[in-house]
């Protein structure tokens, strides 16, 4: 059976359409040459969505891949989503609205009671300030929060001004802050960083560079220190570059328990977690970011991972695609 598309493809019940509306440095790096190809041997297809044009005049789709946070696109995808209830939206706008404000994506988190998986998971204590920054000093006290803290922007909305993180060694720096941002309390980790990607049901984690441990006496006359994107490089860290206790990965039933409560809680499929272990070792740790739709193309094998996932929704959807046996499911996730 074939459905005629208005641009002239065929959309058979063997082939599952995946609409993506991305950013242009997005679409780059995700929708690879290797990764268009392996999915199409398995009877997916990626066709770009015109911003230009209405939603409605494109498709059929079986499912849409957004990360566009313009309001204009978001109507349209409202839109469409009501008059076809059918198509797979990844994800929810509601949902990803939930993790961009660094208050609300952590609430789950702490609501979580992971027991028997081999480490115990929180958030780092952290209060919301906004207003008056004199004032700032005096709500970290009434709080309890312990410095150093790291001062974040309130909203993650992905522009640069939400990804500026400062920290600050002593209460007096804190009225040079601009709210509206979330205070947390550092936590020292030996300076490894894990960030654990979720793909549906599957997950991946790799090791990152991160900020060194502090010692709160020695800097307090440091003041407010603004730091960079430290584990956003390219490339996964060797090995050989950490402490080897502290760049241990954590335990994958911890993974797999915190991935699936987190993905049924927050509605997301495709998301990431960053991750410390409080002082580098033991089995404290401490989930302290939540991007949605985050750089996959730094994961290995996402090529196969992403198939997978695609073949997952079709078979849910009686397309009758094929198969992948190569990649990695919950039970065998990634772990390089
Ligand atoms: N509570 C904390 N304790 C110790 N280090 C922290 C803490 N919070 C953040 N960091 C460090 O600061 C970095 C940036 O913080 P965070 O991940 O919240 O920012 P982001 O801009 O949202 O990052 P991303 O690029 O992953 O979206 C972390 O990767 C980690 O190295
Ligand atoms: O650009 P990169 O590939 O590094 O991806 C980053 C992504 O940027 P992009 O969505 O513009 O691609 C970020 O999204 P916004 O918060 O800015 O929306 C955020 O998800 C980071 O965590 C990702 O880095 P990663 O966690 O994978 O290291
Ligand atoms: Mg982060
Ligand atoms: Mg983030």
């Amino acid at each position: 059976m074939s459905i005629q598309l208005k641009a002239g493809l065929a959309l058979s019940s063997h082939t599952f359409v995946v609409g993506f509306a991305l950013t242009t440095k997005k679409t780059k790096s995700f929708i690879q040459p290797n990764f268009e190809s392996l999915a199409r041997k398995h009877g997916i297809s990626f066709v770009r969505i015109e911003r230009s044009r209405p939603l409605e005049s494109q498709g059929p789709f079986d499912a849409i891949l957004q990360k566009i946070s313009a309001k204009e696109w978001q109507q349209d995808l409202e839109a469409y989503r009501r008059s076809h209830p059918d198509v797979i939206i990844l994800d929810p706008p509601e949902c990803i609205q939930h993790v961009r404000n660094r208050q609300s994506m952590l609430q789950k988190v702490a609501e979580l009671d992971l027991q028997d998986c081999g480490g115990k998971v929180d958030i780092p204590k952290q209060i919301v300030v906004t207003g008056d920054p004199t004032s700032f000093a005096g709500s970290v006290a009434a709080a309890g929060l312990k410095l150093p803290l790291v001062a974040k922007p309130l909203v993650a909305d992905g522009t640069a001004k939400s990804h500026a993180m400062s920290l600050a060694y002593n209460e007096i720096c804190l009225s040079e802050l601009e709210p509206p941002l979330v205070l947390q309390e550092f936590v020292n980790h030996g300076g490894v960083l894990f960030k654990v990607y979720i793909v549906g049901d599957a997950n991946s984690v790799v090791r990152r560079f991160s900020l060194p441990d502090v010692d709160g006496c020695q800097h307090v006359d440091c003041g407010m220190m603004p730091f960079p994107r430290i584990s956003s490089a390219a490339a996964t860290a060797n090995e050989t570059d950490f402490e080897p206790r502290a760049a241990e990965l954590p335990p994958q039933k911890m993974l797999d328990r915190l991935s699936r409560e987190l993905r049924q809680k927050l509605g997301l499929r495709l998301f990431n977690l960053d991750i410390i272990r409080e002082g580098g070792i033991g089995d404290q740790y401490y989930v302290i970011d939540i991007n949605y739709f985050p750089g996959y193309g730094k994961v290995p094998d996402y090529e196969s991972l992403f198939t997978k996932f695609f073949v997952s929704l079709a078979s849910s959807k009686g397309k009758n695609v094929q198969n992948i046996s190569t990649c990695n499911t919950e039970a065998h996730a990634t772990r390089k």
